[in-house]
C-alpha cells in the first residue's frame, strides 16, 4: 500500500529495556512543541504504569490487527504492540511523531514512511538493570528475560540512525537526540 504524503515525520525510538525510551521521548515533547509521542496499543495490563497506552486483550488485538488498523505490529516480551493508523493524522498535520518501535520492525517503518530516522539509545546492561528493578513494573524474572534481548543489534539497511548513549540525565539524551534530529530536519 502507498503511504498517505506527510509533511511531518516519523522517529523510531529503540534500545533495550530499561534504557530510557519513554523517559527520553517524553522529555523532547515536553521541550519541543510539534513533537507528538504515538499511544500504542498494548495487550498489558491497563494500570501498569509507565507510557500512556492503550489497554487491550488478544481478541481485541487480533480483531484490529485482521482489519488492518494498525500500520506495524509485533510481538515481544509475551505481548502484542501495535501502532494505530491514527499516526498518519499527525503526520499530515506536520508533527514530528516519536514511536517506541521494536529493532524488528524497523525496515518495515523505513519502507513505509518518508523520512524514517531511528534513535538508539543505548546504557551497560548494569544500568539497564538497576533501572528495570527501580522502574518496578516488571518481576525479577521478566526482568532477568528483558535483560536477554539487550544485545540485540540494529538490522542492517537503515538510513538514518541516531545513536545517544543515556548515561548521564534524561534532559542530556533528549538534548543529544535533538540536536542530531535538527541538521536532518533542516536539510530536508
Ligand atoms: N538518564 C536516566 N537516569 C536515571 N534514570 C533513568 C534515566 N533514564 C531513564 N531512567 C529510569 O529508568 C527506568 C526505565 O526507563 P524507561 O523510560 O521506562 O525505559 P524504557 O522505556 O527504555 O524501558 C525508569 O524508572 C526511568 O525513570
Ligand atoms: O525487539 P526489541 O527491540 O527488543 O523490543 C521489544 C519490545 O521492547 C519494548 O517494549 P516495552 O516498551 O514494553 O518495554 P520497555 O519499556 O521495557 O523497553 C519495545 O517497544 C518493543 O515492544
Amino acid at each position: 500500500m502507498r503511504a498517505p504524503v506527510h509533511s511531518g515525520r516519523l522517529i523510531g525510538v529503540v534500545g533495550p529495556s530499561g534504557v530510557g525510551k519513554d523517559s527520553v521521548m517524553q522529555a523532547l515533547a515536553a521541550r519541543h512543541e510539534g513533537v507528538r509521542l504515538v499511544r500504542r496499543v498494548i495487550t498489558r495490563e491497563a494500570d501498569s504504569g509507565g507510557e500512556d497506552f492503550e489497554a487491550v486483550s488478544e481478541e481485541v488485538f487480533a480483531a484490529r490487527a485482521r482489519a488492518g488498523a494498525f500500520v506495524l505490529h509485533w510481538r515481544a516480551h509475551g505481548l502484542r504492540y501495535g501502532v494505530p493508523m491514527s499516526v498518519h493524522e499527525d503526520l499530515a498535520a506536520g508533527h514530528l511523531c516519536l514511536v517506541n518501535l521494536s529493532r524488528t520492525v524497523l525496515r518495515e517503518a523505513q519502507a513505509m514512511f518518508p523520512g524514517f530516522a531511528v534513535v538508539h539509545l543505548t546504557a551497560p546492561v548494569e544500568v539497564l538493570a538497576e533501572r528495570l528493578a527501580m522502574r518496578g513494573r516488571e518481576s525479577a524474572e521478566v526482568i532477568a528475560a528483558r535483560l536477554e534481548r539487550a544485545g540485540f543489534a540494529l538490522p542492517g539497511g537503515l538510513s538514518h540512525v541516531i545513536r545517544v548513549e543515556n548515561t548521564g540525565t534524561v534532559n542530556e539524551a533528549a538534548q543529544a537526540v535533538w540536536a542530531q534530529l535538527q541538521p536532518e530536519r533542516v536539510a530536508r
